[in-house]
């Protein structure tokens, strides 16, 4: 049997990127899913969108859904100050491994907790099993039917504080209608629309920004 699209995106990061260098992993990903493979990562039109938001929060505890191969994790984690910490949850062990040994080859393995399983078991744990109060910063990327269970669910388990960033992949492509409808109808978020490209292509696709009011 051959290789699968993970393992193919860690052969070009392990051949075109220099391990402990973060940008170089975010370009030899970026290259060979623009020009090889392409992959489901946000990618670098909207990459550019989640530094510039991640830049303005400057999260001390950050939470990611959805890792996939860890391309998004990289770019967040990259961003983050010297103590703060990145917790990402995937549920496909395949694809985690994959991520794990990115993350690693950044040399970002230290800022990045990578737990396996499905978020809706494991957002309820976050406190008691990662001492985690409440999360500043939120990267929602994993099934778009999932946006709006879990956002509930982050908020009745008091891990969202006022001032708390989500920040939501694919809400156009392949969109997320009951979540816009919800951050945009909730007066307990304050929500903008960052318009830009599905990732590697010219469709349209962009970022939802909301703030958890308290
Ligand atoms: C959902 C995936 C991303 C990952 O999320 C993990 N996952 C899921 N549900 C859970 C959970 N409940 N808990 C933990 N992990 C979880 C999974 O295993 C994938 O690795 N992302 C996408 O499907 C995705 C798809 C497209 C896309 C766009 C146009 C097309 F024509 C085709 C595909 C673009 C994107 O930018 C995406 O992000
Ligand atoms: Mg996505």
């Amino acid at each position: 049997t051959g290789s699968s699209r993970p393992q193919r995106m860690l052969k070009a990061v392990q051949k075109n990127a220099t391990k402990g260098d973060p940008k170089s992993v975010i370009s030899a990903i970026d290259s060979y899913c623009r020009h090889k493979e392409w992959a489901m990562n946000v990618g670098d039109d909207k990459g550019l969108i989640l530094d510039s938001v991640l830049t303005e929060v400057n999260p001390s505890t950050a939470l990611e859904l959805g890792t996939y191969c860890g391309y998004s994790s990289v770019r967040i984690a990259r961003l983050l100050s010297p103590d703060s910490k990145l917790i990402t949850i995937e549920f496909n062990p395949a694809f985690a491994i994959i991520a794990r040994q990115i993350i690693a080859y950044a040399g970002l393995q230290d800022k990045v907790t990578l737990v396996e399983g499905a978020s809706g078991d494991l957002i309820p744990k976050m406190k008691e099993q990662f001492g985690i109060k409440s999360f500043d910063f939120v990267f929602l990327d994993h099934w778009k039917d999932r946006y709006v269970p879990d956002t509930k669910l982050l908020e009745d388990c008091g891990l969202l504080k006022k001032g708390t960033v989500l920040l939501a992949d694919n809400v156009i492509c392949p969109g997320a209608p009951e979540y816009l409808q919800y951050v945009r109808n909730n007066p307990r978020y304050e929500s903008r629309y960052y318009p830009s490209n599905l990732e590697y292509t010219k469709v349209e696709d962009g970022l939802e920004k909301s703030v958890f009011l308290g």
